[in-house]
């Protein structure tokens, strides 16, 4: 079991009001699993996967990752963690804009401190892999939506993570180029990349195996896709 959440709660206080985004999750994930998170605007999706992906802490519950109780680590915990077992692709890409492809996926790498030789031999294997190889120097501006995402996805899997975390991977792409991404994340899968996605799309969804929804901070249904 690569994820385990057990009664998992998230509030958001401002001065004024008290928003409960996560309200008692309990979900497993297997290694190897392609879970997709479905439910309305602002049902608390992007909450969990930022929980799950270790860039925030629940208020109240049990978060094991990788077999470790991680739901009160600090930061400085969640960042080790995070860098070398999590990948993140993201709706609207995050590239770094001052940074050239090449450098933009090489970054991962920079923060676990590969070697010099290393990072070389990773990012070039990942960017041929995604199709890019030919735009090494472009900065994210003189690229497609399209080519903004793959790079995106070379950045996220670079390390080789046991986890690759969407959040509406497709969201901001032609159908074209959405189904392209979704054929890299399901060969990612194919491959033993867990990966767990949140999507507003059905036909995306149903390219994984297993489809949860979220109302109000809760899971109501879960289904495996057949
Ligand atoms: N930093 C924050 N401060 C206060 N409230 C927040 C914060 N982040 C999220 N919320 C609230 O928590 C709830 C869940 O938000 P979340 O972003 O997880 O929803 P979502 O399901 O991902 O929505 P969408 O599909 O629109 O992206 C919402 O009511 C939102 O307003």
């Amino acid at each position: 079991m690569i994820i385990r959440t057990k009664g998992l709660s998230k509030l958001f206080r401002t001065e004024e009001v008290e928003t409960t985004a996560l309200d008692g999750v309990d979900l497993s994930i297997q290694e190897g699993d392609f879970t997709s998170i479905m439910g309305p605007s602002g049902c608390g999706k992007s909450t969990l996967l930022h929980i799950l992906g270790l860039i925030d802490n629940p208020e109240s519950g049990e978060y094991w990752f990788m077999g470790e109780e991680v739901s009160k680590y600090t930061e400085r915990k969640r960042a080790i963690l995070r860098k070398h077992n999590i990948g993140f692709v993201f709706q609207s890409f995050n590239l770094i804009d001052e940074l050239n492809v090449y450098e933009n996926v090489e970054l991962p790498l920079i923060y676990t401190k590969a070697s010099a030789s290393e990072r070389k031999q990773k990012v070039e294997y990942v960017l041929e892999k995604m199709n890019m190889a030919h735009r090494t120097k472009h900065f994210p501006r003189q690229l497609s939506g399209g080519q903004q995402q793959r790079v995106a996805v070379a950045r996220a899997i670079v390390n080789t993570p046991k986890l690759i975390l969407a959040d509406e991977p497709t969201g901001n792409l032609d159908s074209e180029h959405g189904a392209e991404v979704m054929n890299l994340l399901s060969g990612l899968n194919a491959e033993g990349t867990t990966i767990v996605m949140v999507t507003h799309s059905a036909e995306d969804a149903a390219v994984g195996s297993r489809i949860i929804r979220v109302l109000d901070g809760r899971i109501v249904s879960e289904a495996a896709n057949v």
